[in-house]
């Protein structure tokens, strides 16, 4: 039977993040592809232009419609936009009592647009932290979530703690924003951390990125891989996605969903 994934999202008209990067990859890795839309942003590779967020009734008649019928085998949520949405949802949820959530803490686009209200940090914190079984925020949004500044590698050991308190059971702090040759994205699983290693791509091209990894985290778990292998996976799809990024759009072009299947194709050729 295959693994039917759900994404909790906006939408990215560019197609570079959101909704659509998730269904890409959702189709990339064989899962079948859900979404339940948040909000609609009009956006492309140079920046947000504007956001339009769904009422609240139409966001949670989407998720009942998918639990009435496809049920899903494990969901992410990325942008999330209000702190009223982010207590609806996390309480959809908990009581349809879906597994394999992966939350995507998204605030802020790469051009700095919000796409988090200031005030929902709080409700992201109480409410659907402790759902998650893997959350994947990027340096700054896990500095807004603990309220500790993160320079050093032992700040982001204590911001994982502190997440891994707050209920998730394991925290990966992605290190995209941090610089140097090597980048690491630091996994905390309440007793151990692991350090994901990989060399910094030189490109602009990061339009997604966040949004793309965590979906192919979701696409794993979906086909019921473990935690673990589903993150390593996650990052191998994300790594080739952004060496192999398209050249598309003037701004910050998008990933490439294609590249993880090409490579594995010419590795068993
Ligand atoms: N320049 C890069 N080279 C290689 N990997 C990258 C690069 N930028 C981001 N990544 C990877 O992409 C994923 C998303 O990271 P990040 O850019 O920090 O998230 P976000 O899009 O949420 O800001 C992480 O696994 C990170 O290691
Ligand atoms: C609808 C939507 N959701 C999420 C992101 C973040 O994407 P990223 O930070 O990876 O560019 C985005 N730009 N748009």
């Amino acid at each position: 039977m295959v693994g039917k994934a759900l994404t909790i999202a906006g939408s990215d008209s560019g197609g570079g993040a959101g909704i659509q990067a998730d269904l890409k990859t959702f189709q990339e890795l064989k899962v079948y592809g859900m979404s339940a839309i948040t909000a609609i942003t009009a956006q492309n590779t140079l920046g947000v232009q504007a956001v339009y967020p769904i009422p609240l009734d139409m966001v949670l008649k989407q998720l009942l419609s998918i639990e009435a019928d496809l049920k899903p085998d494990a969901l992410k949520t990325g942008m999330l936009f209000s702190s009223e949405l982010i207590e609806a949802v996390s309480g959809q949820i908990k009581s349809f009592q879906w597994g394999n959530v992966v939350v995507d803490p998204v605030m802020i686009a790469k051009g700095g647009s919000r796409l988090l209200q200031e005030d929902a940090v709080r409700s992201m914190r109480e409410s659907l932290i402790p759902l998650a079984t893997v959350i994947t925020p990027n340096i700054p949004e896990a500095e807004a979530l603990t309220e500790i500044p993160i320079r050093s590698m032992k700040d982001r050991q204590q911001a994982a703690r502190i997440l891994h308190k707050l209920g998730a059971d394991f925290v990966v702090i992605k290190g995209g924003h941090g610089n140097g040759n090597e980048l690491i994205d630091l996994i905390y699983d309440g007793d151990r951390f692991l350090e994901m290693k990989s060399f910094r791509i030189a490109t602009k091209n990061t339009h997604g990125t966040g949004c793309t990894f965590a979906a192919a985290i979701t696409a794993q778990l979906a086909k019921g891989e473990s935690v673990l292998d589903a993150i390593q996976i996650g990052k191998q799809y994300i790594h080739a996605a952004i060496e192999d990024s398209l050249q598309i759009g003037s701004g910050h072009g998008p990933t490439n969903h294609w590249a993880f299947q090409h490579r594995r194709v010419r590795a068993h050729s």
